[in-house]
């Protein structure tokens, strides 16, 4: 049995996540953090407030779908105290995640950060990566809920960081271009431009759009339910059980 711990288990992917792991046979729910939580005790286990009272939990893994502000703080906590971290949460910046790989590789901790649980996103992001190099000049649209706290959205920065791979860092748009009103081109990553979208209704999409001399190439993904995070959640959790290092992005455990 492989035993897992939820943090932010009230919210809309931690909720989502313990009904997965109630429905795998191989895995057990031995415990569960919400600062917004108020029984003892939910599903068969444990119920906590704070991290720092979760020290003495028998667990194999720590599954995170918290806030960007915490994020950073968890990981490190499950790092330390013997869990493997599968995070969910976005919003690191690039130093955060390189000294969680240092420190995951110094205590031989498997691990993983996953900006996009779902198999569909991933292969988006690898799609893109192959197209940016014969279509260098490209901008994202991410859409999500309203309820999205950081924009752009980890996906949006995972996916700008792959095509940043193989793709020269270039201005785009005319040199002379002006923004009338303050943002209309949206982030700029490396010259890619990044919009981020927010509406009720939504549940997270993302368009990474090419353009080229004459023709032009339009990769999409649509997540219209949170069910569609999990198969990667489920698959990211039996995965750390046979890594001893951290890794960032769910690519690593897949066959691409
Ligand atoms: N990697 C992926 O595939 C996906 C990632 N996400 C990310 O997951 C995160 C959570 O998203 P949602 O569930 O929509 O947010 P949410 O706001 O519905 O839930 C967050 C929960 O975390 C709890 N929380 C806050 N601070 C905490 C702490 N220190 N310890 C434990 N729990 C804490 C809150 O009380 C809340 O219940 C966001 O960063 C989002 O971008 C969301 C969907 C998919
Ligand atoms: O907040 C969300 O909902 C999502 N967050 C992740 C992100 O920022 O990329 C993954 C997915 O897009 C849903």
């Amino acid at each position: 049995m492989i035993r897992v711990i939820i943090a932010g288990f009230r919210g809309r992917m931690g909720s989502t996540a313990v009904n997965m792991v109630l429905e795998q046979t191989d895995f057990e729910l031995v415990g569960l953090l919400d600062p917004n939580a108020t029984d003892k005790e939910a599903f068969g286990a444990p119920v906590f407030n704070d991290k720092k009272d979760m020290v003495d939990v028998k667990a194999d893994v720590w599954i995170d779908f918290t806030q960007p502000a915490v994020a950073y703080e968890n990981t490190l906590f499950a790092l330390e105290n013997g869990f493997r971290p599968v995070v969910g949460t976005t919003g690191f910046s690039d130093d955060q995640i390189k000294s969680l790989i240092d420190l995951s590789k110094k205590e031989k901790r498997g691990g993983l950060i996953a900006p996009n649980f779902a198999l569909g996103a991933v292969l988006l992001m690898q799609f893109s990566k192959a197209a940016a190099k014969y279509f260098p000049d490209v901008e994202i649209i991410e859409l999500h809920h309203d309820q999205k706290k950081d924009a752009p959205s980890g996906t949006a920065v995972k996916t700008a960081e792959l095509m940043a791979e193989v793709r020269e860092a270039h201005h785009q748009g005319a040199v002379d271009e002006e923004e009338t009103l303050s943002g209309a081109r949206g982030a700029d990553f490396e010259g890619m431009r990044i919009h981020s979208v927010r509406l009720p209704g939504l549940v997270a999409h993302q368009e990474v759009i090419f353009g080229s001399q004459g023709e032009g190439l339009t990769i999409r993904h649509d997540s219209y339910d949170r069910i569609s995070f999990m198969t990667g959640v489920a698959l990211g959790v039996r995965q750390v059980m046979n890594v001893t290092e951290l890794k960032y992005g769910l690519e690593h455990f897949l066959d691409l």
